[in-house]
């Protein structure tokens, strides 16, 4: 069940989204491609490994021969090309290397005794099975293998992988730019004294680092004060920097002072104010001139639910990926004592109880607090329009990338085989 008046977060991210263009792809070294999304398939171009090599260090040498003696004439290392080994006859091997033409296995050193001589001999006591300690030409891939698929976000991993196939540079989705409008008379910078009534500016800082983490990069900050020709100017001035998205903060209530709110109505194109989700229904979509506008809550609490509900998935989708949606559920350890009307999120530790998993809501809930999202596991969510709940109800949990212990990452939309690089 949804909020009556009030659309769900999918559906004004969806709304955003059909507002929004993504920036161009950009071919960038793959030195600086970590947390960079990818733009078109990768496909290996050889096998890996590209030749049967060694796994160990020892003697390469044909397993139908074993047990015996091997008379040593020559020496094959990674890197090297090395002769062919006539039968009978051992070659010094060493990890990595390709396994010379006459040979198919490789005898470790620790199951050979070597006598000195001119060639040494091998002396191998055991029979041993063909291809022992070889690692097989494209065992882990072959030529025309899509490893790769776009929309994938560059980690360490997928760095590491790319440089084993041979790319660099890559192609990656462009940053989207992201233009941040931080509106409030009652703001003062970090470090600066803001006065008895004053509060220092947390969204500024707040969500660059989340639109930089999330992929983008951020075009401009803006602060600016309660006055609506200033609020219409700062917006003018965000759009005039060509962003892909202008994300504001404050001002979009129902306040005498909420002019942002106001400008976007009057001066912009609404597709949507307030959202069936709580904290956070004092959103706002809209587009500015051409730009899609993002406008959330000045409660940096009410303003993070707008984003990971849907500042995030619209940033990572303009760069062709999708935030990974996983779920689950849980009951809730203690009562929750309140009915709710919106959509609510609460902000929960997760932890194994006798009966499965427990949703603990014992954090600060308040919709402008800021120090549950350092605390909390998941999100618990409980339906609009249910009344208070006992102990032991279950309710969904939704994980969400990047908080608590779920690993920030996004991969390909399902089913995208895109153009291949
Ligand atoms: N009569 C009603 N009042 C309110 C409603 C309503 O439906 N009817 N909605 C409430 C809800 S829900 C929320 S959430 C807030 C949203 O307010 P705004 O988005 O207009 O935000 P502000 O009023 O500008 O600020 C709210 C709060 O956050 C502090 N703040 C603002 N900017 C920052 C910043 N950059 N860093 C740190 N803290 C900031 C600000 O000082 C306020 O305390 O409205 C309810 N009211
Ligand atoms: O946007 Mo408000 O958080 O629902 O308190």
């Amino acid at each position: 069940m949804s909020h009556p008046g009030y659309p769900p977060p999918e559906e004004g991210l969806r709304r955003l989204q059909a507002a929004a263009a993504a920036p161009a792809p950009e071919t960038v070294p793959l030195d600086a491609a970590l947390g960079r999304t990818l733009a078109a398939a990768v496909a290996a171009t050889r096998p890996q490994p590209p030749f049967n090599r060694a796994m160990m260090d020892g003697y390469a040498l044909l397993a139908a021969r074993t047990p015996g003696r091997f008379p040593v004439r020559s020496l094959a290392a990674a890197g090297g090309r090395s002769p062919a080994v006539p039968p009978g006859s051992a070659a010094r091997i060493l990890t990595g290397a390709p396994l010379p033409a006459g040979t198919d296995t490789v005898v470790e050193q620790e199951a050979v005794t070597l006598e000195a001589g001119n060639p040494p001999v091998a002396v191998v006591a055991r029979a041993v099975a063909p291809g022992r300690n070889v690692g097989r030409r494209g065992q882990e891939w072959e030529p025309g293998d899509l490893l790769l698929a776009p929309g994938q976000r560059l980690g360490p991993l997928e760095v590491g992988l790319l440089a084993a196939l041979g790319r660099d540079p890559v192609v990656v989705a462009g940053r989207p730019r992201v233009a941040l409008v931080v509106t409030g008379d009652e703001l003062a910078p970090p470090g600066r004294d803001p006065g008895p009534e004053g509060i220092w500016d947390a969204n500024t800082p707040l969500f660059s680092a989340l639109v930089r983490r999330y992929g983008g990069e951020v075009g401009c900050t803006i602060r600016v004060r309660d006055d609506p020709a200033a609020v219409e100017q700062a917006l003018e001035t965000a759009r005039a920097a060509r962003p892909h998205l202008i994300l504001t903060t404050g001002g979009v209530s129902v306040g005498d002072r909420d002019y942002v709110i106001a400008r976007l109505r009057a001066a912009g194109r609404l597709l949507f104010w307030r959202l069936d989700l709580h904290p956070g229904k004092a959103v706002a979509g809209a587009v500015w001139g051409d730009t899609p506008v993002l406008a959330l809550s000045g409660s940096p609490g009410a303003a993070l639910m707008g984003w990971f509900l849907v500042g995030a998935p619209l940033l990572v989708g303009l760069q062709g990926g999708r935030l990974p949606q996983r779920t689950g559920e849980a009951r809730l350890r203690a009562p929750f004592p309140k009915p709710t009307r919106e959509t609510r999120y609460l902000r929960v530790r997760l932890q194994a109880g006798p009966a499965g998993l427990e949703a603990d809501a014992a954090l600060p809930q308040g919709s402008d607090l800021l120090t549950a999202y350092r605390q909390l596991d998941a999100f618990a969510v409980i339906p609009a329009g249910s009344p208070p709940l006992p102990a032991g109800t279950p309710v969904r949990i939704h994980y969400v990338p990047g908080l608590g212990r779920e690993a920030l990452t996004w991969g390909p939309p399902a089913h995208t085989t895109g153009p291949e690089a």
